[in-house]
């Protein structure tokens, strides 16, 4: 370990982010009454350019009105490629409720990017007063965003989340699909005639993951588009999960309770995290660094992995 320890991520549960179009407003009160741990109000890719003037208007009128309870409420901005950006920033600090607790700043593609809203955010919140310092999360969409993505991850101190986009990723990197994650049938390996499909996101999360743990961020899955296959969310969540993401964004309430069910450790992992932990507490009275459980070696590293299980556990359950 580097004598800098790794920062710890933001204490909260971040199973599942719910989206919807801020210019639905139908859909404010279910997004509230859901089991998501975190709303996103979408002024960005779901709103047709004609609505951004209303979305917007909606979303701030909802940071009044709506009781979203304990959920992280977070509002998705327009990309700073467009002329909406700087409006919603300006109109969502000026007017948003004390409620309102993050922005989720999309397609970033460099550290310059957060320094701008940043600064933005910083002169509005000294203006107004606000008592809350709104918190930023942002979206790796891009080449750009993938190749800067650790710079990004150390730009802010109100940045607490990073999430992979990968339509607009896979828009941007030139890839050979129209698939919003998921396996892609044209990526396998051909091993003695036989198809073995791999995963291509797995090297844009396995980045994420580096990049945001390095420095206290918190990586999370992006959408999954075919909300009518739950096989292939649990599919790719758990290998979110097991890449040590830590939850990952619904586009349609359906993904709710998979995303919660994927990233809650099962009562079978935290079980054998806390037996790990038990015998390891045995072999230190014993002197001893590592030790056997069920047949295998255990020894402080295993305390640490343990430890990422029950603590994920427990901050879930209270
Ligand atoms: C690539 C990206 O950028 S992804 C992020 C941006 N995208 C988004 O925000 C899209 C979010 N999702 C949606 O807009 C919608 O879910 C859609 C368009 C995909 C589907 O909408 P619908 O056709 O209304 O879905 P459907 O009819 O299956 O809805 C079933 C129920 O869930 C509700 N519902 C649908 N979407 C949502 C949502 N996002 N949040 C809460 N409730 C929802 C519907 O109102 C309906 O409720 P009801 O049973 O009380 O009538
Ligand atoms: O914004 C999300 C994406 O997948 O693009
Ligand atoms: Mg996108």
């Amino acid at each position: 370990m580097s004598f800098r320890l790794q920062p710890a991520s933001p204490a909260r549960p971040n199973r599942c982010q719910l989206f919807g179009p801020g210019s639905r407003t139908a859909l404010f009160e279910k997004m509230a009454a859901s089991a998501a741990d975190v709303i996103n109000l979408d002024l960005e890719d779901s709103v047709a350019p004609t609505d951004k003037d209303i979305a917007r208007a909606n979303v701030i009128q909802a940071t009044h009105d709506v009781d979203w309870g304990n959920k992280y409420l977070s509002v998705r901005i327009n990309g700073l490629d467009t002329p909406y950006w700087y409006r919603d920033v300006v109109d969502l600090l000026e007017q948003s409720s004390e409620r309102l607790d993050q922005i989720m700043i999309p397609k970033v593609g460099c550290a310059a990017d957060i320094y701008a809203v940043d600064a933005l955010v910083t002169a509005i919140e000294a203006a107004k007063g606000r008592k809350k310092k709104i918190t930023f999360e942002v979206i790796i969409e891009s080449a750009a965003g993938i190749a800067h993505a650790e710079e990004i991850a150390a730009s802010s101190p109100r940045l607490q989340a990073m999430s992979l986009g990968a339509a607009d990723f896979a828009a941007s990197m030139g890839m050979q699909t129209t698939g919003i994650g998921g396996t892609q049938d044209n990526y396998y390996m051909l091993h003695g005639g036989v198809q073995h499909w791999s995963d291509p996101w797995h090297w844009a999360q396995a980045k994420i993951v580096a990049a945001a743990r390095t420095h206290g961020v918190l990586p999370v899955d992006g959408p999954f588009g075919d909300f009518s296959d739950d096989d292939g969310f649990r599919a790719q969540a758990r290998r979110s999960a097991v890449l040590g993401m830590v939850g990952k964004w619904a586009i349609h309430p359906k993904q709710i309770a998979l995303s919660n069910e994927v990233f809650t450790p099962s009562d079978e992992q935290v079980g054998e995290a806390r037996e790990i932990l038990a015998a390891m507490e045995t072999a230190k009275a014993n002197g001893e660094g590592a030790t056997v459980y069920k047949g295998r070696l255990v020894d402080i590293a295993s305390i640490k992995q343990a430890e990422v299980i029950v603590s994920q556990f427990e901050m879930i359950n209270g």
